[in-house]
């Protein structure tokens, strides 16, 4: 955490440590306490005349010695927080209420879903967070409810994933890595390609329950029940996932290690992204439903001179919608979904990224059809020849070419495409050539127009209460050249101003923390126009004009309309 360099940043430290004990987030809270606490008083007061230093200092240590009984308070309350932990660590496998509450609360629906809801593999590198593993019931639930997805009338009804007609032939990568799994067969049947045998087929009466892809009482293997690392050392592989495909039923192997490590971090997040939860990029959103939703829908219509593209690229200034552009399209597609994080693959695994790379396609075609979506995708593939380009990294992009290769259109007997790529990038200029031209579809996602902002405040706003004077046209004007993250922000901004008022007036009237918390209902206050102005005036645009010109001369020159 930086350091506070004067009066004023110091004061915005304390101000952003109570907010942030008040709210609930108290290891930020903790860190900022800490580098207010970290400062000497003479480092704060050497740059004020000799005049006013002593009376400075003595008043900054007296304040650091108030902070310090309010983290005292801040540290039991995390401490608290870790004995539950433990607790709760302890106490596992005895009764595991969540899940059991989870799993009633899940039943009836579960008798609703003809189809389940698609494996998301999310976040390869950055697993979820205990939050975000808590969100997850939700996703499944709405899908059902909702039908499943937005698409246009003539495409709402897609096909079960059983349903749609699977590629046979093997792809060059399949023949020199890992076979393929076989698609199941109807009725029970073997099929009669090169890869092993069909799982579901091969357990005979087992196929009802498990065998099945989509039947109901089908279970994903890398949804529930994902064993840890550790944990599942020398268990062996749980059946029906790609590591027993690879490895058969004792899961060991040279690759297992990474082959887990994908199963386990990337799995469980199922995007819960719908188009009416984007703001604008209405063209966008049509090209992406042409160019990756709908091949996956309607295989047979997408074939010949239709064929789909190789991989679709996003690219656009940072905080446009990339991301949540991809996740719509997993939301809508029903497929397996691997978010992949490239510049962390790049970093965090750099030894092991081209067999990560290789391992993910091997995945992403066992349990096809999948979208793979790789963020960042210019920190994997950038420009070649650089002299200062690490040999890992060469390989890793030569392995990305080769596997990016094999997901194109396989004119097969039923010709269906099954591992569609998606990509994000803000540096589209940096990308290697070879892996431009596999991208072959470049979608530019730009800033939000007047109409997109307008929805992007109705979006952020809708469960904030709006003061009488707020006018949302005056707030459109204001914020041209902001990026939807940046308009997110100012509405968050402003969101907050009611409690920032309440809290400078609580300490005036010098409330104990305790008491400041118990001030919850009253913070809760309508929104002014007022607020979000300030808000605008706090928050700058983060794309430069410079930055705008650079994307639209590369979408003059690479992109697609
Ligand atoms: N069109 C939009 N509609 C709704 N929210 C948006 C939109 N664009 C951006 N946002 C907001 O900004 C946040 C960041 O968006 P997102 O991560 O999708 O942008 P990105 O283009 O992928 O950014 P980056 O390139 O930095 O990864 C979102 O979580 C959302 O709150």
């Amino acid at each position: 955490m930086r350091r506070p360099a004067n009066a004023g940043e110091v004061e915005r430290d304390i101000k952003m440590a109570r907010e942030h004990l008040l709210l609930g987030n108290y290891e930020a809270s903790k860190a900022r306490y800490e580098a207010v606490l970290s400062i000497s008083a003479e480092q704060l007061v050497a740059a004020l005349p000799d005049h006013e230093r002593s009376s400075a200092a003595e008043k900054f240590e007296r304040v650091q010695h108030g902070l310090k009984s309010e983290v005292n308070l801040l540290t039991q309350i995390l401490d608290t927080w870790k004995d539950l932990g433990s607790f709760g660590a302890a106490n596992q496998g005895k009764v595991n209420i969540l899940e059991d509450f989870a799993s009633m609360a899940a039943a009836p629906q579960k008798e609703e879903v003809k189809q389940p809801p698609a494996p998301v593999w999310d976040g390869v590198i950055a697993p979820p967070s205990p939050r975000d593993r808590g969100r997850e019931a939700k996703p499944a639930a709405r899908r059902v409810a909702s039908g499943g997805n937005n698409l246009p009338g003539w495409a709402q009804d897609p096909p079960a994933r059983r349903d749609v007609p699977q590629r046979r032939s093997p792809t060059r990568q399949e023949e020199r890595s890992v076979p393929t799994r076989r698609q199941p067969q109807a009725h029970g049947t073997h099929g009669h390609g090169h890869g092993p045998p069909d799982r579901g087929a091969d357990r005979g009466t087992d196929r009802g329950d498990r065998g099945e892809r989509g039947g109901r009482n089908y279970k994903k293997p890398w949804m529930d029940n994902v064993p840890k690392k550790d944990e599942s050392k020398g268990k062996g592989a749980e059946a029906g996932s790609f590591l027993e495909h690879v490895y058969g039923s004792s899961g060991s192997g040279p690759d297992a290690d990474l082959i887990q490590m994908l199963e386990r971090d990337c799995v469980d997040r199922c995007p819960s992204v719908t188009w009416d939860s984007i703001a604008g990029l209405e063209q966008a959103k049509s090209l992406l439903e042409e160019a990756v939703v709908l091949p996956l829908v309607m295989p047979e219509y997408f074939q010949g001179i239709r064929r789909p593209w190789k991989g679709v690229l996003m690219f656009g200034p940072p905080g446009t919608g990339k991301t949540m552009l991809a996740k719509a399209v997993a939301t809508q597609c029903s497929t397996s979904f691997f978010n992949v994080s490239a510049s962390t693959m790049a970093s965090k695994y750099r030894g092991d990224s081209e067999k990560l790379v290789r391992l993910l396609f091997e995945m992403a075609r066992f349990y096809a059809p999948t979208t793979i979506f790789f963020d960042e995708i210019d920190a994997l593939g950038s420009k070649r020849g650089d002299a200062s380009e690490h040999e890992a990294s060469r390989r890793v992009k030569a392995e990305l070419l080769v596997q990016m290769d094999g997901v194109g259109t396989e004119e097969g007997t039923e010709g269906t495409r099954q591992v569609m790529v998606l990509a994000a990038t803000n540096r589209p200029w940096d990308l290697d050539e070879a892996l431009r031209r596999r991208l072959e579809k470049r979608i530019y996602i730009p800033l939000p127009e007047a109409e997109g902002r307008k929805q992007l405040f109705e979006i952020n706003l809708r469960e904030v209460k709006l003061g009488t004077d707020v006018a949302i046209p005056g707030l459109v004007d204001k914020t041209k050249g902001y990026s939807g993250a940046d308009v997110t922000n100012v509405c968050r901004e402003a969101a907050m101003m009611g409690l920032r008022r309440r809290m400078q007036k609580a300490r005036q009237e010098g409330k104990s923390l305790v008491e400041m918390h118990n001030l919850k209902q009253e913070v809760d206050v309508p929104v002014t126009q007022a607020d979000f102005l300030e808000a605008i005036s706090n928050v700058n645009r983060s794309v430069g004009n410079e930055d705008l010109q650079r994307f639209a001369d590369w979408m003059k020159e690479f992109g697609s309309i």
